[in-house]
């Protein structure tokens, strides 16, 4: 019998709020964000979910929006294992700059390119690519056996390390994951078919505000 995987991102973070290229840096939630992981929590928590066990990365404002879940479905104390290779992709040089002086600087199109495309990287920081060669070798030995034995399982991570789980779960081809974007604090409810592929998937909020 195969399980749920939940996936949220992240509420927004002071560094979202300002603009800024985050990736590794590691600002907290703002208040907004907090807000939000409160009410991807509470839509979980109307789903009527109980998790296993939880996921989430090295950063603050990933491990903050999941206690903030797991505080909302009332499982503050559930197991919670914190690993790096769900960062958010490293944005290298363009790491703490404004994203609007960016566009100004280089282009709208290739800032677009660097944020949303498959395998360009941005200078001296991971492409969507780089980013999944960390983020799926983790999803296929700790997180997948896991849900394909039952388990319900959360991860709450980033824009980019969740773009590229979405884009295998999803079968979104180089140029569909161009247009894929996520919103923060909304989780996607995925059920899986014993051969890892996805029988279901809800989104539990909306997502048409995310860019
Ligand atoms: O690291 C960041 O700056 C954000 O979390 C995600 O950025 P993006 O919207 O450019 O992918």
């Amino acid at each position: 019998m195969s399980g749920t995987l939940v996936l949220v991102r992240h509420g927004q973070s002071d560094w979202n709020l300002k603009n800024l290229f985050t990736g590794w840096r590691d600002p907290d939630l703002t208040e907004l964000g907090v807000e939000e992981a409160k009410a991807g929590g509470k839509a979980l928590a109307d789903y009527g979910i109980k998790f296993d066990i939880a996921f989430t990365s090295a950063l603050v404002r990933a491990q903050r929006t999941c206690e903030i879940v797991l505080d909302a479905v009332g499982q503050s104390s559930l197991k919670t294992i914190r690993d790096q290779a769900l960062n958010e992709r490293d944005y290298g040089e363009l790491s703490g700059l404004n994203k609007d002086d960016a566009r100004k600087k280089w282009g709208e199109e290739q800032v677009h390119i660097w944020r949303r495309s498959y395998d360009v990287p941005p200078p001296g920081g991971e492409s969507l690519r780089d980013t999944g060669a960390r983020v799926w070798p983790y999803y296929l030995t700790d997180i997948l056996p896991r849900v394909l034995s039952g388990e319900k399982v959360l991860v709450a991570a980033h824009g980019n390390s969740l773009r590229s789980l979405v884009m295998v779960l999803d079968r979104l081809t180089k140029e569909q994951v161009l247009n894929l974007n996520l919103a923060t604090g909304v989780p996607m409810v995925y059920k899986l078919k014993a051969d890892s592929t996805v029988a279901s998937k809800e989104v539990l909020g909306d997502m048409s505000g995310a860019h």
